[in-house]
């Protein structure tokens, strides 16, 4: 009896031992993640604006800094593996659509149509991303080393309010933009007749994709509104699972 009460003991320990390692790391590997992907954003601010003033044109700023946001960008579909292993407290679904889309903005309308590049949406689509990441990535780091300032927290859940909708409207104008070019090209299609007898046509995927953006954006926006009531004003919100 006392010795399966000791064994008890022994494996209680040994699992928290394990549960705390495993914590550990966790936390290690996040704080590393946050920092390198506030760095990422910081070299991105810092190379915009440094061709801005060099240049004193919007004009050549997105093919200057384009190698750079599609390594970070792409980067952040850690973020969907993240919550789908259950380390940070966020819906996979949420983060999914958010990660997915920047991601198809980025390779499949920015790095893919030329001709709008140095459309002034697309800069302030780039703009309203770097601060907001800057922002949210550092919340992060602070968060997890347990020294979060207010003013950070305080960005972190007021900033998006604006942010977002410019995002959005960013995001839209620059499709919206590529149309033309995407219709007088057929790039990304495949017209009937040919040997798979698949028919895809891209610029109508790309209205597709502008008309999701009306049920979709509200969602995310709620869902930041919700966390804002949690984090800054102490609510307790009961989130449906995914
Ligand atoms: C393939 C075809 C695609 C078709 C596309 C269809 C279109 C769909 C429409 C989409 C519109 C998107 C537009 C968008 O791109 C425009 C912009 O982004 S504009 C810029 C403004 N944007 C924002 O402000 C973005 C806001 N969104 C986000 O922050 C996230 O993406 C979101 C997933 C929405 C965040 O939600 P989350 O639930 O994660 O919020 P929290 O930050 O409060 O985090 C919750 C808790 O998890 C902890 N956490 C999360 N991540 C980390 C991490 N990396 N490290 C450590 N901890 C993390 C966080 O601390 C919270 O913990 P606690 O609960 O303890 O407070």
């Amino acid at each position: 009896m006392a010795s399966s009460e000791e064994d008890g003991t022994v494996e209680e320990k040994e699992n928290n031992n394990k549960k705390r390692t495993k914590s550990a790391l966790t936390t290690a590997w996040l704080t590393f993640y946050n920092i390198a992907m506030t760095a990422g954003w910081l070299v991105l601010a810092m190379a915009m604006m440094r061709f801005y003033i060099k240049k004193g044109t919007h004009k050549g700023l997105y093919r200057s800094i384009a190698r750079t946001l599609k390594f970070f960008q792409t980067f952040a579909l850690v973020e969907v593996g993240h919550c789908a292993i259950g380390i940070v407290r966020t819906s996979v679904i949420v983060t999914g659509v958010q990660v997915c889309s920047r991601i198809f903005m980025v390779w499949f309308v920015a790095n893919s149509i030329r001709q709008i590049q140095n459309e002034e949406s697309v800069i302030l689509f780039l703009v309203v991303w770097t601060v907001t990441e800057i922002t949210r990535y550092s919340y992060y780091t602070f968060k997890l080393l347990n020294h979060l300032p207010y003013f950070i927290k305080w960005a972190r859940y007021n900033f998006f309010i604006v942010l977002y909708p410019l995002g959005v409207i960013g995001e839209l104008l620059s499709i919206y933009a590529a149309l033309p070019f995407v219709r007088r090209s057929g790039m990304f299609s495949m017209r009937l007749p040919n040997k798979y007898n698949v028919s895809f046509d891209y610029y109508y995927c790309l209205i597709i994709v502008m008309l999701s953006y009306i049920p979709l954006f509200p969602q995310l926006y709620f869902h930041m509104l919700r966390q804002r009531r949690r984090v800054l004003h102490g609510e307790v919100i009961v989130e449906k699972d995914d």
